[in-house]
């Protein structure tokens, strides 16, 4: 079955077919029935022309009739007579009575259908008087004056319902009188179809006025004359509807149709009228044909109206569903529209308000911030900016970044412009040309945007830069012969010594006195001393690589490393022997001192120490040559003297001392000391805790002497939990009593304890043990602990600071620390190193040392607090540069905690045993 004969369709087809086959079927009913209907009509007109025919037949009867009775013998015998002038009296009255007695007879005789036709036969002379009446008595009628010659007249008289036919008499050519006769007008009733009243049909006879003359059964127009029926044409059959006088009148009420047939020879006419049904009763209705034939037609338009309705309606619905499902989309899309709008004005309103807010951040950023275009050319920049370059930002924009760039640095800065494009951000110190050429450090980070743009955050560290320059030298370098000084020395020979175990050769370490230097001094004075010293340092740098190191340690203390001495013992020992005499020799050699005047001879003692990588700690190293230097000084100075293994004494004097120390441990002869920390009015604000070995029936061994032994052996772990749990005894027992309260102790950790893993957790073992606040305890660590892995250990002080423990960084200015490294570090304070405090006072470079430390930690935000103070004069120097909290025998020495100021001695609370071994 094809697609589109769907179920409905079919039906449609179905009923098309049968409404087609209906339709043929009703129209050939329909012709059939026409047929018959005009058979009907044709039959009825037949019918009543027929009856018209005999009804005219009858009144031409009539009129022969009384023609007849013209032309009898017994008229002609009378006239004649008359005409031989017989008399009334004789013989004329007996012609007269021999007419009407023949017209008797004659009456008798005519008789139709049983009745007889004539009533009455009147004779009139040619004066009109009545000679013959068959029917006397009554009034006879007038009449007529017929014109000779002319025929028999017939009169209908419906008034008197009779039929009248008068003809003259004519007497050879004369006239002769008139003859009547009257028939009764009912008679023609008679002829009319009696059944027709059965079938609902009437039929009348009516005369040229419409007046009803006849009629069978009751009178049809109630006497009335009805003129339309007259003036109906005839032989039609007329709907009573469409004719006017008779559409409204009662007549109309009961019949629909109307026939007239006109009687020949008379003013009168056959009249039948019908109801629609009495015709076609037989026949079925065209109305209904017409209804029957529509039907199946109305049906088929109205399955095909239904259909396309149906299709229509189909179509409608899926429209309907279409544009649902659409709007419903559309409403969908409205909806996720209307929330990406409000969603976008959202992102612009808070885009507008971060570009305002950041604006704002820029306009009053402290760093400059300079945007460049990815030609280089600034585009913008803050006032931070223009305040550090000195140039308007409208100045600016016309430039581009190679302008800022000091001489010779262009293509640097161009360089670092394109790596920051192609690589992404990058971090770093530069130099810029200011407007007024002044060169200025900056501390860059620059990060690349789309389309090249690149933005440059700059803050102005070259005041920064200058006093860590400063400090630098300071701290590194001896002012006076600008050789380095201790620390760089250590530095360096450190490394000499890692660089000699990775390339397995043999370095020495020289150690230098120079022989009655304090004579000089004392007998020329400072300054002929500082001569000399500089020129030793002069004739030593000589006598080395360039890489080597000659450092001055003391007043007259000298130290070099030399490197790269060969690969075994013997040859490294030939070579610094070799050095040895060529330094011995240099410094031998006559100084002309004070511009020449003085000529002064010189020798020096110096001791050597081999090293092969880190065989030896470098602290044993520097004992070696310290031994050997001794040794030569002993062996009558101006010599010298290797360090060997008769030095091995020293040595062993050392692991005496580890032994001695294990058994003081264990003796527990080990005690903390307290020295006041005080702040700038004097007041007492803490203590730091330091470690005194008290050998019974001694003297105290300080801790520079036994705490390296400690270090080296491990035993500083044992002693350092048990100074951590003695120091926050102490605390814990200040804390009880109101007036120590608010004091702090500064505990020292060394490198070896601060790096154990579980360091944090026993500094928290113990202030949990102790329940004491732990921002009163302070950790005093020194660089050195801070040096080794230290991301690790940063993060570690960081956890120290969670628990709410102080941290400060001892011996600051000895270190190697870079301002840079030291901002890395969590600190709360840092301590200035007693080597700079004490000649503060008449050494400019420790003063200007110490000066630059103090700004500098005032810019870090950090406390500083000075040790190692001994008089008014150092604490008024500090106090002027910004140093609030001292240290120092000016405010109590070391002591036991008896010795502390009452009445901050006392309550102490006693640790728990402490040594494990
Ligand atoms: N000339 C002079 N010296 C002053 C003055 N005021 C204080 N001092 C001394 O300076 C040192 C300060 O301690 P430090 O720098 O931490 O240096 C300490 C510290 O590094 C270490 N030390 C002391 N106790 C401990 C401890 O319990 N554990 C550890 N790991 N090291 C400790 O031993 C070092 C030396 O300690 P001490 O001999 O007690 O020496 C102390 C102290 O007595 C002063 O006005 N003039």
């Amino acid at each position: 079955m094809p697609a589109w004969l769907t179920r409905q369709r079919w039906l449609l087809l179905v009923a098309t077919a049968f409404s087609l086959y209906l339709a043929v079927l009703l129209v050939t009913a329909f012709r059939s029935q026409e047929q018959l209907r005009d058979a009907t009509e044709a039959r009825l007109l037949t019918d009543n022309q027929q009856l018209a025919i005999v009804l005219g037949d009858f009144l031409s009867d009539q009129r022969m009739f009384v023609l007849n009775l013209a032309d009898s013998h017994e008229i002609e015998t009378f006239l004649t007579n008359k005409a031989l002038g017989m008399s009334m009296r004789y013989g004329l009255n007996a012609n007269l009575y021999a007419i009407e007695e023949s017209f008797r007879r004659k009456l008798s005789q005519k008789v139709v259908l049983g009745t007889q036709v004539y009533n009455r036969i009147l004779y009139f002379d040619e004066t009109g008087e009545l000679l013959v009446d068959t029917t006397p008595g009554t009034k006879p009628p007038t009449p007529p004056a017929l014109a000779p010659e002319s025929g028999p007249e017939l009169t209908i008289d419906g008034e008197h319902g009779r039929i009248v036919a008068a003809t003259s008499v004519d007497y050879r050519g004369q006239p002769g009188g008139t003859l009547m006769t009257v028939a009764n007008l009912a008679l023609l009733s008679r002829y009319l179809n009696s059944s027709a009243q059965d079938l609902g049909m009437r039929q009348l006879i009516i005369d040229d006025s419409g007046r009803e003359l006849t009629t069978r059964g009751k009178p049809v127009l109630g006497g009335v004359a009805s003129p339309p029926l007259a003036a109906l044409p005839p032989n039609r059959l007329t709907r009573l509807e469409s004719m006017a006088g008779l559409s409204a009148s009662e007549l109309s009420k009961h019949y629909d149709l109307v026939l007239r047939v006109p009687i020949a020879g008379a003013p009168i006419a056959l009249v039948t009228i019908l109801p629609t049904s009495a015709l076609y009763g037989h026949i079925t209705s065209r109305r209904f044909l017409y209804f029957a034939t529509a039907v199946p037609f109305v049906l088929v338009l109205t399955a095909f109206w239904y259909d396309r309705m149906r299709q229509r309606t189909e179509r409608l619905e899926a429209d309907v569903r279409e544009s649902n499902r659409n709007r419903e989309e559309l409403r969908h899309h409205n909806d996720a529209l209307k929330a990406e709008i409000e969603r976008r004005e959202t992102l612009e309103r808070q885009l507008r308000e971060s570009q305002e807010r950041y604006r704002t951040y820029i306009e009053h950023a402290p760093e400059g911030i300079f945007v460049a275009d990815a030609t280089r050319r600034f585009i913008d920049a803050n006032p931070a900016a223009c305040t550090m370059v000195g140039f308007t930002r409208e100045e600016l924009v016309s430039m581009t970044i190679t302008d800022l760039a000091p001489r010779g640095l262009a293509e640097e800065h161009a360089k670092l412009f394109k790596a920051v494009q192609r690589n992404g951000p990058r971090e770093i110190e530069m130099r810029l040309r200011r407007k007024d050429d002044a060169e200025i450090i900056v501390h860059l980070r620059a990060v690349a945007l789309p389309d090249g743009i690149v933005l440059g955050f700059c803050l102005d560290i070259t005041a920064r830069k200058r006093a860590e320059e400063q400090i630098h030298t300071l701290a590194y370098f001896d002012p006076l012969t600008g050789l380095p000084n201790r620390r760089l020395l250590m530095d360096r020979l450190r490394q000499a010594m890692v660089g000699s175990g990775r390339e397995r050769s043999y370095g020495a370490l020289f150690m230098l006195d120079l022989d009655h230097f304090k004579d000089l001094n004392d007998t020329q004075g400072h300054d002929v001393g500082d001569q000399l010293l500089t020129e030793v340092a002069t004739r030593l740098t000589a006598c080395v690589r360039r890489d080597d190191t000659v450092a001055r340690v003391g007043g007259d203390e000298f130290l070099v490393v030399a490197k790269r001495l060969g690969p075994d013992q013997s040859t490294a020992a030939v070579q610094a022997e070799l050095i040895a005499e060529k330094v011995h020799q240099a410094l031998g050699k006559p100084y002309a001192l004070i511009e020449g005047r003085l000529a002064h001879y010189s020798n020096a003692s110096i001791g050597v120490a081999l090293f092969h990588g880190q065989e030896v700690t470098i602290e044993v190293l520097l004992k070696q040559a310290d031994v050997a230097l001794y040794q030569a000084k002993n062996a009558g100075r101006d010599t010298i003297r290797f360090f060997n293994p008769e030095m091995q004494a020293t040595i062993d004097a050392r692991a005496a001392m580890e032994a001695a120390l294990r058994d003081a441990i264990r003796r527990r002869e080990l005690q903390l000391y307290y020295q006041p920390q005080v702040n700038r009015d004097g007041r007492i604000t803490g203590a730091e805790a330091l470690l005194r070995w008290l050998p019974p029936s001694l003297e105290p061994i300080p801790p520079d002497r036994f705490i390296p032994v400690a270090e080296e052996t491990g035993l500083i772990l044992p002693i350092g939990a048990w100074a951590l749990a003695q120091g926050c005894a102490r605390l814990a027992g200040w804390q009880k009593e109101p007036a120590t309260a608010d004091l702090t102790l500064s505990l020292n950790v060394s490198a070896r304890q601060f790096h154990q893993p579980d360091f944090v957790a026993q500094v928290w073992g113990q202030i949990k043990r102790f329940e004491i606040d732990p921002a009163k305890l302070k950790l005093e660590l020194t660089e050195s602990a801070l040096i080794d892995r230290v991301d690790e250990m940063i993060e570690r002080l960081h956890r120290l600071k969670g628990l709410g423990v102080g941290i400060s960084l001892d011996d600051f200015g000895t270190g190697y620390s870079s301002l840079s490294y030291l901002k890395r570090l969590p600190l709360d304070e840092i301590k200035i190193d007693q080597s700079f405090v004490r000649d503060i006072t008449h050494d400019q470079n420790d003063a200007a040392i110490v000066r630059a430390i103090l700004a500098m930690s005032r810019s870090l935000g950090l406390d500083v607090i000075a040790e190692g103070v001994e008089t008014q004069e150092q604490r008024a120097f500090l106090l002027r540069h910004g140093c609030e909290h001292y240290q120092g025998y000016l405010f109590g020495r070391p002591g036991p905690i008896e010795d502390f100021p009452a009445p901050l001695a006392g309550h102490g609370v006693q640790p728990a045993e402490i040594f494990t071994n």
